[in-house]
């Protein structure tokens, strides 16, 4: 594409160097970059892209976007000056990919929980009734027989238009897509055409050095999504519903506990973990779906909600959902007899909170809660999560999860200092992940359930920047299989 037509609509500071250039793709990281390529210096949480224009330089970029003043000098140069490269790098890809989010029906959830299970519940529905649709998220990017890692919930505009245009090009039809605050924040989200936006909820998560300054912040980023969107999806029983309110330029609401435009009435919450399913009507249909707890309920609203909204009769959504599952989201194992093993996601204290209080209701004999905290990030949860798992839990096991650059053994500790003085004596620690699921299984017995909280889909353990192999789920098979002789 021509590099006048790139930057087209882009808001431009100054600019020198010629325009006239072809440019074959778009790059904000030197490792990528390479001749005919325009590098967009992003300034990030740990360095500053503009650090390495000259790295980029050297592999052969002569277009540079950037938001301050640089040293790089020559007469083969383009250097185009903005306010925000954020901004401006969603702005060139969404044309470089020529709109693709324009040929597509958007639908982007936000929320501090369930948008992983939301975006994926739409899928499967919709694909149920013969709607090809895709997914970006947490879990990753999927649509037709494609699967892509991701390494952010919702990753960077560059990469989100890129998928648009195929998914476009292959026909796919919806895009569920999970939208995060920081994917907010970090401007990853700008110059799509959102037609649905969803509002889960909200309660204090991601506020730290290197995330949110403040709740309202964070708040504030979320809300910002209600804005873009044609239309706004929102649980009306949720605290902040209001806000996000103010924001939506059309919308409808979902409830249990308010009245709204769709309401779940006649909830019936599963009896046994043997089969977690709740069945709940709306406007006198019947639905089920794979979960257990109150927002399993909300969950499904948000599906039942944009799918009526998609033209899809009841019958095709009370088929589509009452099939849905998603990986490491309430995952059960019944591999041992009499002892569930759940896998789960949970990593905050409102999801352990919520399966912890969801399974006391089904008087296990005991419950033996496994969890840890992430490194560097989010250190709140360390607290909030020793907290909950006391109340709730009979065996406590600390380990690792995703400790990054952090120290392991302080990580643990610090969980463990805020671990109520009754459940002391019934808490263990182990560094390796491995260890503390193997202890876990070796402990259990008939009639106990065991959560292992935190990693959900996720095969890895991000230790020193590096992601090692490791899966609870395999973990928890291994160990069953050597110490039960399942
Ligand atoms: C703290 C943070 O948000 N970091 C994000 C940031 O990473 P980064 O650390 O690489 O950025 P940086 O190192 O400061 O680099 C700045 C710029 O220099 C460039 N660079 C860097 C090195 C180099 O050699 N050459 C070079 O050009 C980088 O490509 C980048 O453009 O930019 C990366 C690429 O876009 C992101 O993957 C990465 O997310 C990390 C993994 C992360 O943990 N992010 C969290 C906070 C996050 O975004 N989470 C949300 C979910 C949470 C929620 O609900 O809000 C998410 O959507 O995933
Ligand atoms: N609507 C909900 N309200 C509260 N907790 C939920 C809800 N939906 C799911 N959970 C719990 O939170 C966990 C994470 O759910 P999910 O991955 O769908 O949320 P998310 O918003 O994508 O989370 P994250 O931002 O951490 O990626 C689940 O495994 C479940 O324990």
């Amino acid at each position: 594409m021509n590099l006048q037509k790139l930057i087209k609509t882009l808001k431009i500071q100054n600019i020198t160097g010629k325009t006239d250039v072809d440019i074959q793709d778009i790059v904000y990281n030197s490792k990528f970059a390479r001749e005919n390529t325009v590098f967009v210096a992003l300034v990030g949480m740990s360095v500053d892209g503009h650090n390495y224009i000259q790295d980029a330089y050297d592999e052969g970029v002569r277009v540079f976007i950037v938001s301050k003043e640089t040293d790089i000098k020559g007469c083969d140069i383009t250097l185009i000056t903005v306010e925000d490269t954020r901004d401006a790098l969603a702005n060139i890809s969404d044309v470089f990919f020529c709109s693709p989010s324009k040929n597509i029906t958007v639908i982007g959830i936000t929320g501090t929980k369930g948008k992983t299970t939301v975006s994926n519940y739409i899928k499967q529905t919709l694909d149920n009734s013969g709607i090809n649709c895709g997914v970006i998220g947490t879990n990753g990017i999927f649509f037709a027989d494609k699967s892509i890692k991701t390494v952010n919930t919702t990753p960077e505009s560059y990469e989100i238009q890129k998928y648009l245009r195929q998914m476009v090009d292959e026909d796919i039809k919806v895009l569920a897509m999970e939208v995060s605050s920081s994917g907010i924040m970090m401007k990853r989200v700008n110059y799509i055409d959102f037609d649905y936006a969803i509002f889960t909820n909200l309660t204090p998560d991601h506020i730290g050095e290197k995330e949110h300054p403040t709740f309202e912040h964070y708040v504030k980023c979320k809300s910002q999504l209600f804005s873009m969107s044609k239309y706004s999806i929102i649980n009306q029983d949720d605290e902040k519903s209001d806000i996000m309110k103010e924001n939506a330029n059309e919308y409808m609401t979902y409830s249990i506990d308010k009245e709204s435009d769709l309401k779940a009435e006649k909830i019936i919450f599963p009896s046994s973990i043997s089969n977690i399913k709740t069945y709940f009507n709306v406007d006198n249909q019947e639905y089920i779906v794979n979960s257990f707890g109150k927002f399993g309920v909300y969950n499904a609203l948000c599906v039942i909600a944009v799918c009526k909204k998609l033209g899809l009769s009841e019958l095709q959504i009370k088929n589509g959902l009452s099939k849905a599952h998603v990986k490491g989201r309430l995952q059960i194992l019944n591999i041992i007899k009499d002892t569930p093993i759940i896998i789960d996601y949970a990593h905050n204290e409102v999801s352990l909170g919520n399966i912890l209080k969801t399974i006391k209701v089904l008087n296990p004999k005991r419950i033996i809660t496994m969890f840890g905290s992430i490194g560097e990030r989010a250190k709140h949860r360390r607290i909030e999560l020793a907290e909950v798992s006391s109340k709730y839990s009979d065996i406590i096991i600390v380990t690792s999860d995703n400790p990054d650059k952090e120290d392991m053994k302080s990580i643990i500790d610090e969980i463990v200092s805020h671990i109520s003085e009754d459940k002391l004596k019934n808490t263990y620690t182990y560094i390796n992940r491995e260890d503390a699921i193997k202890k876990a299984i070796e402990i259990s017995q008939a009639g106990d359930i065991i959560v292992l909280a935190g990693k959900g889909h996720e095969e890895y353990q991000l230790i020193n920047g590096v992601r090692e192999h490791f899966s609870d789920e395999e973990q928890a098979v291994k160990w069953a299989k050597i110490i039960k002789n399942v």
